[in-house]
């Protein structure tokens, strides 16, 4: 999959339980309008979703399955119960929470990464981060790539937002790791995309900019109200 995606647009087709386009059939359209549209690949939520996607599409899935777990802030792929599930539906490529943050039951990130390694020897796994120290060790813990999609997401980084000064975040993850590094998060325009793939990242994810239209609505609107309009 690495190879496939690589200087290409993932589109992230995903809506949550109180989102409008809630609905495996409306994911699977969006991913074929995203396959139609060029994307090299999707990301996913769910085992339904992704089964109804890949029914749709030929191209290769990013799987995660977001789940709270009490008292917990990670939520991505947060523990092997939602890898097992997830390899019902056989993406490509799994992504999970590498933050630095508790995992559920006081799982070690490198126990769990252990864990699946023995279970799913050829997985590919990537590592959804926050920071550079996270991308450095997810390196360490044996990764097929690293992606920045937690930043602007944690405690730690509320209130940042990948494409700020120019795609700094992005810079010093590429300059600190070797292995792949996915600009994922808040890549909101064509040209943001493109300056990801020129700064080096090996693949560019976009969701919400194509995929939540309640969003893409919300920023014409936030355009319509600014005093210069
Ligand atoms: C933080 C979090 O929950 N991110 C999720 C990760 O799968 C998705 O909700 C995002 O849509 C995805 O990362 C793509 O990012 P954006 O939609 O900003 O282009």
């Amino acid at each position: 999959m690495l190879e496939q995606i690589k200087g290409k647009l993932v589109v992230s087709c995903q809506a949550l339980e109180n989102e409008p386009l809630h609905s495996p059939f409306i994911m699977a359209k969006m991913a074929l309008a995203a396959a139609l549209g060029g994307a090299s690949g999707i990301r996913a939520n769910s085992v339904v979703d992704i089964e109804a996607i890949k029914q749709e599409v030929a191209l290769p899935v990013i799987g995660i399955i977001k789940r709270n777990y009490a008292n917990c802030d990670v939520f991505i792929t947060a523990t092997m119960r939602e890898i097992d599930e997830l390899m019902r539906a056989a993406p490509e490529m799994i992504a999970l929470d590498a933050t630095n943050r508790p995992r559920p039951g006081g799982e070690t990130l490198e126990h769990l990464v252990r864990q699946i390694r023995q279970t799913y020897p050829h997985l590919l796994l990537m590592a959804d981060t926050a920071s550079v120290e996270e991308a450095v060790i997810a390196q360490q813990l044996g990764f097929d790539c690293v992606g920045t999609t937690l930043y602007g997401y944690t405690a730690q980084t509320k209130g940042h937002s990948l494409p700020d000064n120019d795609c700094a975040q992005l810079k010093a993850v590429l300059a600190a790791v070797s292995i792949p590094v996915i600009a994922e998060g808040n890549v909101d325009t064509p040209e943001r995309a493109a300056r990801c793939l020129a700064l080096g990242a090996h693949a560019v994810v976009v969701g919400g900019a194509i995929t939540r239209p309640q969003q893409i609505t919300q920023r014409f609107i936030d355009a319509l109200n600014s005093p210069a309009s």
